[in-house]
């Protein structure tokens, strides 16, 4: 197929992303407005071209504690009730533009607090422009929104009870974030166990920055239904030169479980969690059978987006449409919407869109 029919497809194929950062994902230009608005003086450029580039290089360092440097310029400029708005609707829409039908877009509440808003003025904000992004998109997406403690606070109970708070208006889950090294997902257990005791779904990065101890700790001590990144499950697996593989029973657990790994392979390139797209492990763990879900995790940050996330698979491991229709079918299955609407999306919207690729 020509380069030129595989973009095509591409992007007219149907995608899920559960791992998307909202304060990861900004428009450069609209960064470089509501700086304007707020007095922000802080941006590296003022040109939009120039800004997106600075953002992909700055985080491309080898390191998830520099990666994550780049979002002090994007929280300084969603500190009011309109930019949270605007940034949300902008989400949504430019989801949608790239063939997103489902998505969980996640952001730390407790980082826009800094011009006077409360924690449910914040979400309450965040959720109006989705809805307003959903609309604008004419129905062809759904976003929800998914609260992130951040891990070297305290205040991930808070944030929990938030999102058990604000559930049943768009937010279907929780998560942690942030720093891996020194500050295992277990200090939040206070949060895991509020939000369990809730009946509240909630994923946790981990298995980036630390090894498949941090994935433990995660499913087995705090419970999470989905890992973020989850990557250095390979840790837990040993590939032998025929091409067998032998799996521990940390990995045996995960597969077994079908929980689903959140996969972010160009972030992790930036972040050194993986070396190349050539030998990234999402090859190896969907050859095994692990529910792999395919995300974009920063589209600014790490320069992307769902249609290049795919790309990169084709170029490095020639995946044609079935294999994005697996990936697609594996996101809204693990999706944090009540099944009924899984399986609409799936039945009515994910297998008819890959259906007419055909
Ligand atoms: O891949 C990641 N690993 C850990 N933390 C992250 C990643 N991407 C973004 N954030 C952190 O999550 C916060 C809320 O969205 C962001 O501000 C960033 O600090
Ligand atoms: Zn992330």
């Amino acid at each position: 197929m020509s380069d030129n029919l595989v973009a095509d497809w591409i992007r007219r194929a149907p995608k899920a992303v559960l791992h998307d950062h909202l304060d990861g994902g900004l428009r450069p230009a609209t960064i470089i407005e509501l700086a304007r608005e707020r007095g922000y003086r802080g941006l590296p450029t003022e040109d939009p071209a120039e800004l997106a580039v600075w953002f992909r290089d700055a985080a491309n360092s080898g390191s998830l504690e520099r990666y994550l440097e780049t979002f002090a310029h994007t929280c300084a400029v969603m500190q009011t009730r309109d930019a949270l708005f605007r940034v949300a609707a902008e989400c949504a829409e430019d989801l949608a533009e790239d063939g997103v039908v489902y998505a969980e877009v996640r952001y730390a509440p407790e980082q826009h607090l800094e011009a006077g808003l409360t924690l449910d003025e914040v979400v309450e904000a965040v959720n109006a422009g989705f809805r307003e992004g959903e609309r604008r998109a004419g129905g062809r997406i759904t976003v929800r929104a998914l609260l992130t403690g951040m891990r070297h606070t305290d205040r991930s109970k808070e944030i929990a009870e938030l999102t058990v708070e604000h559930r049943d208006a768009g937010v279907a889950g929780f998560d942690i974030a942030g720093g891996e090294i020194g500050n295992p997902p277990a200090r939040h257990l206070a949060a895991f166990q509020y939000l369990k005791q809730h009946n509240c779904h909630f994923t946790i990065h981990a298995g980036e920055a630390v090894g498949a101890e941090s994935i433990h700790e995660a499913v087995q001590v705090c419970g999470a239904e989905r890992i973020g990144h989850g990557v250095r499950i390979t840790d837990d697996i040993v590939v032998h030169e025929d091409g067998t593989a032998r799996l521990g029973h940390l990995a045996s657990y995960i597969r077994d479980n079908r929980i689903a790994l959140e996969v972010c392979p160009t972030s992790n390139l930036q972040t050194g969690a993986a070396k190349d797209y050539d030998s990234h492990p999402i090859d190896l763990l969907r050859r095994l059978h692990f529910r792999v879900t395919l995300n974009t995790d920063n589209r600014l940050v790490s320069g992307t987006t769902m249609s290049q996330e795919f790309q990169h698979m084709v170029d490095a491991f020639g995946y044609g449409p079935e294999v994005f229709e697996e990936f697609t079918v594996a996101a809204v299955e693990a999706a944090f919407l009540p099944l009924p609407e899984r399986r609409r999306l799936i039945d009515e919207v994910v297998r008819p869109g890959y259906r007419s690729l055909a």
